[in-house]
């Protein structure tokens, strides 16, 4: 059991709105990029991810956001169908903005980083007019990714999106995705974010990511709990602080602090963590289950996705994440 009330009369379980995009994986690893000739295509983008995740553990989901008028629309646009995804919510742009594309660097499995090609990234072309109501209203849920309000119009549209979630008993999941190269200053990186984290009611992020957002009203935060604290007195009800390797906590505007498993792994790389988890805590949230469980689920799903050279094409089934508890447990 859980604190979150979800409308149960709904046909979706929950749509994400924002970053459709490219990642580019080398298949040869342990090298700085320089030295990777060939790579793996996948789809990517944070909320691409996020529900591919939900999807594969069968939760309804949809998505709303923009796709180029070309190849990479198209596949993107496919994989999503072909993942279980209701598309009805995505717009082919015809502006000549291109897919964002990400590329992976795996130096060593700790260390990971990411080259992020978004000139005239389409995912930020997403306009107001491009969010339906009648859409929104069909999920018990939304998930927001904090990239999306990074410029306009995609910043416009994920504010109407959280209006018409909050109109109509939509919980509104907050991922910070926080992606610097997006943002032209932190003032203004802190400002939208705080807009958005004040309407949410479940708030993901790492430590580093909160310390972003609070740049302006708290920049000596650095405590969890004063953190937790600070967006409970807008509409948070769980405000959830991942710390890598260490593990997570999460706090309720009960009163409630819940230290997250971690199953430890020798990882191939460490980004896809963060998705992986947010898509099976989302799961577990949405099914019911305690906060500590839906954190194993997140905790397991990220473990699985570390030992892979993807992210959204690795993302587990919830039978895959139950064997997975239940071997970790036997050891
Ligand atoms: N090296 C790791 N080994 C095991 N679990 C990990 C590892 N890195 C991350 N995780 C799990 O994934 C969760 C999210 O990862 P984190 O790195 O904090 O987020 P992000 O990928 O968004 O930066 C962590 O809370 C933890 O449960
Ligand atoms: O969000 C992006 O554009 C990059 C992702 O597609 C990529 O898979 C990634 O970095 C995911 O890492 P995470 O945020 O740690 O899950």
């Amino acid at each position: 059991m859980n604190h979150i009330k979800f409308q149960s009369d709904r046909e979706l379980d929950l749509i994400a709105v924002g970053r459709l995009g490219i990642d580019l994986n080398p298949n040869e690893i342990n090298r700085p990029l320089e030295e990777s000739i060939t790579f793996t295509r996948y789809v990517g983008g944070s909320p691409a991810n996020i529900a591919v995740a939900t999807s594969r553990l069968d939760l309804k989901t949809g998505f709303i956001g923009r796709v180029a008028d070309d190849q990479f629309g198209t596949y993107i646009t496919n994989y999503l169908k072909e993942n279980n995804i209701d598309t009805n919510g995505i717009v082919v742009d015809k502006s000549g903005a291109k897919t964002g594309l990400a590329f992976t660097e795996v130096k060593s499995p700790s260390e990971c980083s990411l080259i992020m090609y978004r000139n005239n990234a389409v995912d930020l072309k997403i306009e107001p007019e491009d969010i339906s109501e009648e859409y929104i209203k069909k999920s018990k849920a939304i998930l927001i990714s904090g990239t999306a309000l990074a410029a306009s119009p995609s910043r416009e549209a994920v504010f109407v999106a959280l209006e018409y979630a909050r109109k109509h008993g939509v919980v509104v999941f907050f991922d910070i995705d926080y992606r610097p190269y997006t943002w032209k200053s932190e003032a203004e990186t802190a400002v939208y974010y705080s807009l958005a984290a004040e309407k949410s009611d479940v708030i993901i992020g790492t430590r580093e990511e909160f310390d972003t957002i609070e740049h302006l009203t708290s920049p000596e935060t650095k405590d969890d709990f004063v953190t937790a604290k600070h967006w409970f007195d807008y509409n948070a009800k769980i405000v959830i602080i991942k710390h890598g390797k260490e593990g997570s906590y999460a706090y309720t505007d009960e009163g409630d602090k819940v230290k997250g498993v971690v199953f430890p792994v020798v990882p191939l790389k460490t980004f896809g963590a963060g998705d992986s988890y947010a898509g099976a805590l989302i799961y577990g949230l949405i099914n019911d289950f305690n906060i500590a469980k839906a954190m194993e689920f997140g905790a397991a799903s990220a473990s699985i996705v570390i030992t892979t050279n993807s992210c959204s094409a690795s993302m587990p089934t919830v039978g895959q994440i139950e064997d997975f508890i239940a071997t970790a447990k036997k050891e």
